[in-house]
């Protein structure tokens, strides 16, 4: 242990945690409501935790990963695409919530300038936020925005994970170079859970995981 490595990565979910998971997301998962308001959440009644990140990530790619549903959260290649946020129920204990992006998107100023004080009232003002994922893709690392957004979490007391995404397009050559970098910038955020978590929406990596994390958060 005298090496450990901060923020190591997830190691694979044991079999109570597997079986936990199997549990919870056999039960499936469905399209709550779209909110565009503090007031339209809601109640905050169950477990919750959300999904956050730059515009195109994949935030809305994972939640369907996840849910083994195609499409159940609108994925797309616009940075922008998720423009509300979006509530899924999953069995009838946990909410998935899916974000808008934060950082570049394809829609006019006025327009991002509402989701964005929208998503940080909400990321800051939720109850029954049990945790938030905040994804970042393997091929950049962490940028300034997403610093922005952890501190936030951190003045918050939000504990956040680290989502790596789109693992299958950076070679494992430069895996060591990606982790040092998050590691290093995770270190300065007190609310940053101490695993990451690489994933994969097209191979698949990761998701079972990822699954055992949320169906064993207490
Ligand atoms: N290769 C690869 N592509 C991915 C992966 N996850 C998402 N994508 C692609 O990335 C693009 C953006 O995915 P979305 O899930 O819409 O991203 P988002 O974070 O929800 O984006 P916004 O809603 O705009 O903030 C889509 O073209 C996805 O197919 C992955 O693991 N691997
Ligand atoms: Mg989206």
């Amino acid at each position: 242990m005298t090496n450990a490595l901060p923020f190591p990565l997830a190691e694979a979910p044991d079999r109570d945690a597997q079986e936990a998971a199997t549990r919870l997301f056999r039960q499936g998962a469905d399209f709550l409501k779209g909110v565009v308001a503090m007031s339209g959440l809601p109640p905050a009644d169950r477990m919750e935790v959300c999904f956050a990140g730059r515009s195109n990530v994949g935030k809305s790619t994972l939640i369907n990963a996840l849910t083994g549903r195609r499409a159940l959260a609108r994925a797309s290649n616009t940075p922008g695409r998720t423009q509300e946020i979006n509530f899924f129920t999953l069995a009838d204990s946990h909410y998935l919530v899916d974000l808008p992006g934060y950082g570049f998107a394809k829609a006019p100023v006025a327009v991002v300038e509402k989701w964005q004080r929208l998503l940080k009232a909400y990321l800051q003002g939720r109850q029954s936020l049990r945790r938030a994922f905040v994804l970042v893709d393997a091929r950049h690392g962490i940028k300034p925005v997403d610093e922005e957004i952890m501190a936030l979490l951190d003045t918050a007391a939000v504990p956040f994970q680290t989502v790596l995404t789109k693992a299958d397009k950076i070679k494992a050559a430069d895996e060591p170079k990606l982790l040092a970098q998050v590691r290093g910038k995770l270190a300065k955020h007190p609310a940053a859970f101490p695993e990451l978590i690489l994933t994969s929406s097209e191979t698949g990596a990761g998701i079972d995981t990822l699954r055992a994390t949320i169906a064993t958060l207490v």
